[in-house]
């Protein structure tokens, strides 16, 4: 917990309802809706150029949607921009930071920039050093910091104000698996505190295992809102690979059962199963008919098959 009351409590999280907005002829978002809760951490998932961004600076009061609306814990960021920014926390894709600081002293500028006095500043900065695990760098000049610190040193200071809603883009970018890790565990115990996240990615994987829920955006439009837990996953069409020391029997085995599979080279097959209880059943009658299963895989989780149902025909 950063502070001792925590985020501005009785927070309504993010509303968006049909937002648009072009640059000239470029349509970046077209029609995009989505509601992101207090207590979730939501993924905002879409290709390259699909509008995450302008989406994100939109929600962040710093670009004005051309039709639509907006409310962050119930505020228009068009004409309440200043009540928005005081509840937001906002990180960048790709921020610069002051180099010449060190990583306490740019948490400490960032405070001062928002008011806050400097005994709290101070306070506020250890707190965030060690929510971020940057304090046995804080002396550190941030110049020096690697890629993933930075990132970190970037989650940091959109902390500084203790925001209810954090938007979040793009923040696992060019990070090594651990350090993904542990922006994954920092993610999941701000909303824990009770904050809104909503973080945006291009890479579905980042996210899968983060989110509570995922907004699929394809060329400015949202097309698909997908609940990560609990029975839409579990019974949505997933892939899962099977190798096999009998490929003969096993495809003769999948004829018989009406199971699509596709050959993907030697003993390997690749099946769609809608549901783990499927899946599991499948597994256990193939070795009841004797075929020799070394291993059984998934390749592909609902999230992915629904984002690339969702961006087959848009990109
Ligand atoms: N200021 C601008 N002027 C003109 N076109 C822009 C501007 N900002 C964004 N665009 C265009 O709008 C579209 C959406 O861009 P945006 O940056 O929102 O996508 P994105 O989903 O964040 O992409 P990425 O995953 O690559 O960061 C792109 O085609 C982009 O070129």
């Amino acid at each position: 917990m950063l502070t001792e009351g925590g985020p501005t409590s009785g927070g309504r999280g993010i509303e968006v309802a049909g937002v648009r907005r072009a640059f000239g002829d470029v349509l970046a978002v077209d029609d995009i809706s989505l509601t992101a809760r207090p207590g979730e951490v939501t993924a905002l998932i879409g290709p390259n150029g699909s509008g995450k961004t302008t989406l994100l600076l939109m929600l962040a009061s710093l670009l004005v949607p051309d039709r639509g609306t907006v409310r962050i814990d119930g505020h228009d960021p068009v004409t309440a921009p200043a009540e928005v920014r005081a509840r937001i926390g906002w990180m960048p894709d790709g921020f610069g930071t002051w180099d010449a600081l060190t990583v306490r002293e740019v948490l400490e500028t960032i405070a001062a920039a928002y008011r806050i006095p400097a005994p709290q500043a101070r306070e506020r900065a250890e707190a965030l050093l060690h929510t971020v695990h940057l304090a046995d760098l804080a002396d550190r000049r941030a110049r020096v910091l690697s890629r993933g610190q930075k990132q970190r040193l970037g989650l940091a200071r959109a902390l500084v104000n203790d925001p209810s809603v954090l938007l979040l883009d793009e923040p696992a970018s060019g990070l090594d698996p651990r350090s993904r890790i542990e922006l994954r565990d920092i993610l999941r115990s701000l909303a824990a505190e009770g904050r809104t996240v909503l973080v945006s990615s291009h890479i579905l994987t980042e996210l899968q295992e983060v989110a509570d829920r995922a907004v699929i955006v394809a060329r400015g439009r949202s097309i698909e809102t997908q609940q990560l837990d609990g029975e839409a996953v579990t019974t949505a069409l997933a892939s899962w690979r099977i190798d096999s020391l009998d490929p003969l029997r096993l495809t003769e085995f999948l004829t018989s059962r009406h199971v699509p599979a596709q050959q993907v080279h030697g003993g390997m097959v690749e099946v769609e199963v809608a549901g783990e209880e499927n899946a599991a059943r499948l597994l256990t009658d193939l070795i009841g008919a004797g075929v020799r299963v070394t291993a059984f895989t998934p390749t592909r989780g609902a999230l992915e098959s629904a984002y690339l149902a969702a961006t087959e025909d848009r990109q």
